[in-house]
């Protein structure tokens, strides 16, 4: 997975889970400016989250890996993701998607008592195009 490729994150907390996944979705970016890509096309999408913490739960998880593919697979895999609403005001482009999938997994991070974070999101477009992005630290509080 990830083409063997895991960008390292700078933290101090006890624990750092991973999970890989990848899924299908179809997208296109509707300007002239993208050239080729404002034509509907589809990538296989390969995507790396990295969650930080310092306490687990009482199953001893930081957070349920599955929870973590679930957020993101069951929403994005197999779809358009133009017809997503969180794309309607901006274009799902390789570092949209990161920033909305950073915010998905924040959300659902936030109502869990251990508080764990989202430290980073890579998201793999093509094998020769990746984004990293990671939070400001004031996100994180
Ligand atoms: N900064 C960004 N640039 C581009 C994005 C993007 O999301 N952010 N997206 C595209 C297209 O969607 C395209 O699917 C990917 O482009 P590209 O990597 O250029 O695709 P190729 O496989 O043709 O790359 P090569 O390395 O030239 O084979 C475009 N730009
Ligand atoms: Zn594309």
């Amino acid at each position: 997975m990830m083409q063997q490729f895991y960008p390292q994150v700078q933290h101090s907390y006890r624990y750092e889970l991973n999970k890989d996944m990848h899924l299908a979705a179809a997208h296109f970016i509707p300007s002239e400016d993208a050239g080729q890509c404002q034509h509907m096309h589809g990538h296989t999408y390969f995507i790396n989250i990295t969650i930080g913490g310092d306490t687990l739960d009482g199953l001893g998880f930081l957070v349920d890996f599955k929870k973590i593919k679930d957020i993101v697979h069951k929403r994005y895999d197999h779809s358009v993701l133009n017809d997503h609403p969180e794309y309607k005001a901006v274009f799902p482009t390789t570092e949209r998607v990161a920033e909305q999938i950073w915010s998905a997994i924040q959300k659902e991070l936030n109502t869990q008592a251990n508080k764990p974070k989202c430290l980073q999101v890579v998201v793999r477009e093509t094998p020769t195009s990746y984004v990293v992005y990671r939070p400001k630290p004031e996100e994180l509080k």
